[in-house]
């Protein structure tokens, strides 16, 4: 085990990935083993080995352009790693839903009709009847309290509402695991809190599938409030730094970032964010 010791009074919260999840008593969702990737001369990953646990919220963080969305493109299987890396999933057929920063929504269809236009093009296109489609799609809009707001085209609603309505598309696929690319980077403060508690919530909720969430993220403090564990990928070419348990308890609440565990956690986040 790796430990970073702080003041006397600062927790140890830098531990290595096995130390913090023992297999015998979590089952691992997807593992990222051995993966390097270059994109021609330019080398992203190198050498990143990550396993992700069933039921844990995991953030990414690192310095910009080190390759947290190229690592997610590759949990996605749009792109391969270097000989030698794989990415193993535990499920056959995992089921994995993706938020990117924008929404990117169709602005000639309603929110019911983009989500039911996903529903239509994805892997479930086989499996679902035209009216499925609108009672999942408007089933997935109630989770994320837009019920009534169905008819309404993306330029009728807000940036959160439509980061929403990209959330739900996600989700009306019933995914397992949720992979998320700076989901709340475009939204001012107020929303991007509010979402971060709503997003939590649906997570913990048995009313969704969700299991796994890993999300990239620039900010400390969203990584922290959010997240079971940090990860820290160092500069490109990126490898993982790091990995910080996050010392609070779930539920996570608002006004949890009063807590003295909110607040070491951060400072020590900061503090490796400028030794890199
Ligand atoms: N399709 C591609 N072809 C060539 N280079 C690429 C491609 N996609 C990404 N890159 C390069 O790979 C590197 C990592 O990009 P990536 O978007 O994964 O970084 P990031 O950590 O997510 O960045 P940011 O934090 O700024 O969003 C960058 O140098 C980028 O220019």
């Amino acid at each position: 085990m790796q430990v970073h010791t702080g003041e006397a009074q600062e927790m140890e919260v830098w531990q290595q990935d096995m130390a913090v999840a023992p297999s015998e008593t979590r089952e691992i969702a997807v593992s990222l083993v051995n993966c390097s990737l270059s994109f021609g001369d330019v080398h992203v990953l190198k050498h990143v080995s990550l396993d992700i646990y069933e039921n844990e919220f995991v953030s990414i963080l690192g310095p910009s352009g080190c390759g947290k969305s190229t690592l997610l493109r590759l949990m996605l299987e749009l792109l391969a790693p270097n000989p030698g890396g794989k990415v193993v999933y535990a499920a056959a057929k995992p089921s994995i839903g993706i938020v990117f920063q924008k929404p990117v929504l169709m602005p000639w269809l309603t929110a019911r009709q983009n989500i039911e236009l996903t529903l239509k093009m994805g892997p479930n296109k086989k499996k679902l009847g035209k009216q499925e489609r609108r009672e999942k799609a408007e089933a997935s809009l109630e989770l994320v309290g837009l019920q009534d707001f169905t008819n309404h085209y993306p330029h009728q609603l807000s940036g959160g509402m439509q980061q929403r309505i990209s959330i739900a598309r996600a989700l009306a696929a019933d995914p397992t695991i949720l992979l998320m690319d700076e989901p709340f980077g475009a939204l001012d403060e107020f929303t991007r809190e509010k979402l971060n508690f709503e997003l939590l919530r649906l997570w913990e909720s048995p009313t969704t599938s969700l299991s796994s969430v890993v999300m990239v993220t620039h900010s400390i403090q969203e990584s922290v409030i959010m997240s079971d564990r940090v990860v820290m990928m160092s500069p490109r070419p990126a490898g993982v730094e790091d990995i910080l348990t996050v010392p609070l308890p779930r539920p996570r609440e608002v006004g949890m970032e009063e807590l003295p565990a909110f607040y070491q956690t951060v400072k020590e986040l900061r503090k490796r964010v400028k030794h890199q």
